[in-house]
């Protein structure tokens, strides 16, 4: 049986959910002969592992029990130590979280996978892509930050996979990367890229307000920790640079222009993701269902769309007809439209679930079997 050590950073809805399909596959995964050996499991804070990393894991229902934790909220250092793993916190994590991906990057292999939203896991995926590891992201963030971060995390392609960086669990960046390697150029690509924008657009045609739709789409996992970070079209403008770069565009997210749908005055900087969605979200709603009114008069309806050329990305609202694949679209659905030599008339199609905790962990889990054979 091969064994693919895992460490995970991020145990919220993504990684939780991770953790939950890798139990539930285990007799699947050993008909393929793959073992999956959950060596670590990080929050914020907090680091669990076994306590010798090279002989022993985190036993699935070790794995049940940090689930509960975690959702109901708590840190991962309720845990405590017990039943021979170990929970380390603050500094120790990090430093431990290091020593992990050292040791078994440089011996048994190891698949880091960093299912948070945080910029700071940048700092380990570097050194661990130097000490031999492959990366599994669900996270945007390093992908998107400097050229230099990017450059080093793309350096050994067989050794990353960020499927569900883009689509969520669709194969947009599996289509797209045989595409390039099959040296058909691409010239355009058009998409509705955010489960949560393409939700709230379909359900304000319904005639429900912005402030309660947002609510909801938080609720079933589709919106970023913080909702704003989908609604300012950063989302939507990571997802546009991560398949720039994947074009070999070297351009960097100032260059990206980004439509918002919330004003400067209520931005993070400003008040709390608790403020804006009960206070500060409802003062939005009657001019966003103003627009929406006007598209329909014309016979369309909105959609927050990204379209990369050249090396232009540009992501905003736009009116589109009711009748085109864009119009059609409804819940947190995403398509993908990629235009080429090949596809010139007619682009490449991908549509289907673009958000949710189920499908993108899913995509996070193809990722990992994806790379089974770096492992010994
Ligand atoms: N939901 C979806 O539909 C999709 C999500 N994604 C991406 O998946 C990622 C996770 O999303 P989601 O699960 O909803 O987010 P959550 O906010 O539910 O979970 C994030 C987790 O990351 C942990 N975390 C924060 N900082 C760090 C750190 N420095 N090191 C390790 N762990 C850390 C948090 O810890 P703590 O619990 O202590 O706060 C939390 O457990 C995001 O990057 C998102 O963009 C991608 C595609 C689709
Ligand atoms: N918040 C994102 C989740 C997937 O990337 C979205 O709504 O698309």
């Amino acid at each position: 049986m091969k064994k693919i050590p895992v460490l995970l950073m991020g145990c919220g809805g993504v990684g939780r959910h991770l953790l939950q399909h890798i139990v539930s596959c285990r007799s699947l995964h050993a008909e393929m002969g793959v073992h999956l050996r959950v060596v670590g499991v990080c929050d914020s804070k907090s680091l669990v592992a076994p306590v010798d990393v090279l002989k022993e894991e985190l036993n699935d229902e070790l794995l049940s029990e940090v689930c509960s934790i975690k959702s109901t909220g708590s840190p991962l250092s309720n845990l405590g130590a017990s039943g021979g793993c170990q929970v380390f916190n603050g500094s120790e994590a990090k430093r431990e979280t290091e020593e992990i991906a050292k040791l078994l990057g440089k011996s048994t292999g190891l698949a880091v996978l960093d299912c948070s939203a945080s910029v700071e896991t940048v700092e380990i995926l570097m050194k661990a892509v130097d000490w031999g590891c492959c990366v599994v992201l669900a996270n945007k963030k390093p992908l998107t930050s400097s050229l230099e971060h990017y450059d080093k995390l793309a350096l050994h392609p067989r050794f990353i996979r960020h499927e569900s960086t883009v689509g969520a669990g669709l194969p947009v960046i599996a289509s797209l990367s045989r595409i390039i390697s099959s040296g058909d150029p691409v010239h355009r690509i058009v998409g509705s890229l955010s489960g949560t924008l393409g939700y709230v657009m379909s359900e304000l045609e319904d005639g429900k307000p912005l402030s309660q739709v947002v609510r909801v789409a938080k609720t079933l996992g589709y919106t970023e920790p913080d909702p704003r970070d989908d609604l300012s079209g950063m989302d939507v403008a990571r997802k546009g640079l991560i398949l720039a770069r994947l074009l070999g565009k070297r351009i960097v997210m100032d260059s990206i222009k980004i439509e918002s749908l919330y004003p400067e005055e209520m931005g993070p900087g400003v008040i709390s993701v608790d403020d804006f969605l009960h206070n500060g979200i409802v003062k939005l709603d009657q001019s966003i269902e103003e627009r929406v009114k006007r598209a329909s008069s014309n016979g369309c309806v909105l959609r927050y769309v990204c379209v990369i050329e050249g090396s232009s990305v540009q992501v905003g609202i736009r009116e589109v007809s009711k009748d085109s694949p864009l119009g059609r679209l409804r819940g947190s659905d995403n398509i993908v439209e990629i235009y080429s030599r090949c596809y010139k008339a007619q682009p490449l199609v991908i549509q289907g679930a673009g958000a949710g905790n189920d499908t993108t962990a899913a995509g996070v889990l193809a990722d990992i079997i994806d790379l089974q054979d770096l492992f010994p």
